[in-house]
């Protein structure tokens, strides 16, 4: 067994030393962390939760638990075109589960890697968190900063808005799907997509301006479509047709699993949004610097529903339907 302060120590909170330059005035180690946010920014900030067995396989490696229980929350900065600064962790742990004392060492250190890794890559500052026994659950506090009026919502899309998704659709439900089958090879692209997303930070940034709604794709498209729709009061045509699929997805699924999974699968972490027909060349241009398709799918309507694809479709994951714990 490791006691709760030496494997924050250890694993979670190494450097307890505030750094000025990360915006940290007081970090871990006491009883709240002090920040300082950027003058003329607003904070955005939002809490996600990764369970085990709902959210991430009980088998799935420990460095992608680590990483994508961060990369979900800040998934959510995305979408808000914030720029990341700092994050909150809260750890529940059941050390019980595990072999012996070795296996949890080995456990707590790649999945504190995952989670450091990304944290570098994005830029974000572990300013704190808790740790608690009980079933596998990771709960990640994001803050990021959007100079003051110029964040995303899922409310500023209006008619005749075009409607486009950066990166490929399905890939998540399709990781899942093939992980389930008892694949394991982690190079697989399915598999990527599934236990190791990666937040679209810098699109969401790009896209400040150009964009008139986002939401992240966590749901599944027609659920965080119905979403962004209700919020802005709009409906939609959607193009069939266009849907950018995952690579490797029609092949390992089939063409009507493919499309399936990317409607109503969720779990693509990527960014959906509208914007006016005069910025798509300039937002496609923006994000192929960063190496990333944004495909237009369609386009808002003021006649509220969603027309051009079969309406027997699931509309996406939600908690405490059957299946759901
Ligand atoms: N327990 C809760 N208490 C207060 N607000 C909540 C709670 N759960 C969800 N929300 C709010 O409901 C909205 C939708 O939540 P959710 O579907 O989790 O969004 P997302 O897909 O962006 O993570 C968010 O604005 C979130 O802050
Ligand atoms: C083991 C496992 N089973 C099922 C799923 C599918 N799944 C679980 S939660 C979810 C939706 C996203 O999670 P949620 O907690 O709703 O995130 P949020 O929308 O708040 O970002 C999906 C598609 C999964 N990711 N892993
Ligand atoms: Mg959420």
């Amino acid at each position: 067994m490791l006691a709760e302060f030496d494997l924050i120590r250890r694993y979670l909170m190494p450097s307890q030393t505030p750094l000025p330059a990360d915006g940290v005035a007081l970090g871990g180690g006491d009883d709240a962390a002090l920040l300082v946010p950027k003058a003329g920014h607003q904070l955005a900030v939002s809490v996600d939760t990764s369970v085990v067995d709902v959210h991430f396989p009980h088998d799935a490696p420990a460095f992608a638990v680590g990483h994508r229980s961060l990369a979900v929350a800040l998934s959510d900065l995305a979408a808000m075109g914030a720029d990341p600064r700092w994050c909150f962790m809260a750890l529940t742990l059941d050390q019980r589960t595990f072999a012996n004392d070795h296996a949890i060492h080995a456990w707590l250190e790649a999945f504190a890697k995952g989670f450091h890794t990304l944290c570098q890559r994005q830029a974000t500052t572990l300013a704190g968190g808790d740790v608690t026994s009980g079933a596998l659950t990771i709960g990640v506090t994001v803050m990021g900063e959007a100079p003051t009026g110029h964040a995303l919502t899922r409310a500023g899309a209006t008619p005749g808005d075009m409607i486009a998704v950066t990166g490929a659709l399905g890939g998540g439900a399709g990781g899942l799907a093939l992980w389930q089958r008892g694949e394991r090879d982690l190079q697989h692209p399915l598999l990527r997509r599934y236990l190791l997303p990666e937040p679209r930070l810098a699109a969401g940034v790009a896209l400040r301006g150009l964009a008139s709604a986002a939401i992240d794709i966590s749901d599944g498209l027609l659920a965080d479509l119905g979403h962004l729709r209700k919020a802005s009061g709009v409906g939609a045509t959607l193009d069939m047709t266009s849907l950018p699929l995952a690579e490797a997805l029609e092949s390992s699924l089939g063409r009507d699993a493919a499309c399936n999974a990317a409607l109503s699968g969720g779990d693509d972490y990527e960014l959906l949004v509208t914007l006016p027909a005069e910025n798509v060349a300039s937002a496609q241009r923006a994000l192929g610097k960063l190496g990333l398709p944004l495909t237009v799918i369609g386009q808002c309507s003021d006649t509220l529903g969603v027309k051009g694809i079969a309406p027997n479709l699931g509309t996406g994951w939600q908690h405490f339907n059957e299946g759901a714990p």
